[in-house]
């Protein structure tokens, strides 16, 4: 029996997300929490769902962190501000970055054994940030940290099946997008689908950029199509419960197997530094999943002469967002 805390519970994505872990049998308590005080009644509503779980909601003042967090063995964070047209992931940091680090300190104290899922963005450098505040700590464990990518893998799918005219299949199609979670630093191995993508996707190179785009910038689209009201919610909250189940049985319920992408610590797995040919620190690679959390990084495995490409416009990136996170910790401006 699992104990299981939401961190921005109250949100676009924090509602649905613990709506959704409610239904998990292995949920002993679901804690929501939030800065604003409609998450007790947010929390409220779920605990009437019919499921084990026991709800219940806390907000920043009356030491609602620390009762949230005390004990927890999961906690998923998808507190922060989210984009408006015309703003990149890195446009949030500003206001995200102290919001996560805050978060961690918490998390560090009251439960520094937890799996911690970060679904705020950046999420490139607020992973970072985190692995910064739990290091300074003393807590923190490689293993147990993940960025959420999910809604990238979900989006291969769905898309690559509305690609090759087959709309309705997208649930059958498993893509590792590995790299990060913005823009050109997203990596969808559609060479790696299974089953096969059709040859004729990958010999009609326009059409292999529109889909390797579309996947790599699906956030705008909902972004645009929001028009200023948020980013993806409902479909992220689907892709978090989504990684967060995954995990769940992997790490409390024995399933053997279970292999998810996700944005983890690799700063001391030579495999993946020589495969990617950089000393990262960070890096969504496919992760096996067990009782300790990510057990065991998968390769990325052969690439073809366009994801080789693709990975060297994601390595332009991606370097410098990890370093923010880091410095954020490690140089705070005063
Ligand atoms: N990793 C991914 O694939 C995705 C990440 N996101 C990110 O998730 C984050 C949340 O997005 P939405 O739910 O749409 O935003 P939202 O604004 O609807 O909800 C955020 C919630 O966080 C709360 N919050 C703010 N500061 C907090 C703090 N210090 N402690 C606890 N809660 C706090 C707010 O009160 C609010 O209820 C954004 O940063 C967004 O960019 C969004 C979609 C996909
Ligand atoms: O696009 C955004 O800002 C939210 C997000 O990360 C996504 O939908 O992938």
């Amino acid at each position: 029996m699992v104990v299981a805390a939401v961190l921005g519970a109250a949100g676009g994505i924090g509602q649905p997300l613990s709506l959704l872990v409610k239904q998990n049998p292995a949920i002993k308590e679901l804690r929501l929490f939030d800065v604003v005080p409609v998450v007790k009644g947010v929390a409220a509503d779920v605990s009437h769902v019919d499921t084990p779980a026991i709800t219940t909601g806390y907000v920043k003042d009356e030491d609602g962190l620390k009762h949230a967090l005390k004990g927890a063995d999961i906690v998923i964070i998808p507190a922060g501000v989210p984009r408006k047209p015309g703003m990149t992931r890195d446009d949030l940091f500003n206001i995200n970055a102290g919001i996560v680090r805050d978060l961690a300190q918490g998390i560090a104290e009251n439960c520094p054994k937890a799996f911690v899922l970060i679904i705020s963005n950046p999420v490139n450098s607020t992973v970072p940030i985190a692995a910064e505040v739990f290091k300074a700590a003393g807590t923190f464990d490689p293993k147990r940290l993940f960025g959420v990518t999910t809604l990238d893998v979900v989006r291969a799918s769905t898309m690559s099946a509305q690609a090759i005219g087959k709309p309705n299949d997208a649930s059958q199609y498993t893509i590792p997008v590995v790299g990060g979670h913005s823009g050109v630093t997203i990596l969808p191995l559609l060479s790696q689908s299974k089953p096969a993508l059709p040859e004729s996707l990958f010999s009609d190179s326009e059409k292999l950029k529109a889909l390797v785009n579309r996947i790599q910038f699906g956030g705008d689209e909902v972004v645009q199509a929001k028009a200023g009201g948020g980013s993806a919610t409902l479909s992220m909250a689907y892709a978090g419960y989504k990684f967060a189940e995954q995990l769940i049985a992997a790490a409390f319920e024995g399933k053997k197997g279970v292999v998810a992408p996700s944005y983890v610590y690799v700063a001391d797995n030579k495999d993946v530094q020589k495969e990617i040919g950089q000393d990262l620190a960070f890096f969504s690679v496919p992760v096996e999943l067990g009782p300790n959390g990510a057990e065991k990084l998968h390769p990325l495995g052969q690439l073809s002469s366009y994801e080789k490409e693709l990975l060297q416009a994601c390595l332009g990136e991606l370097p410098g967002s990890i370093t923010k996170g880091v410095n954020f910790i490690q140089q705070p401006k005063l």
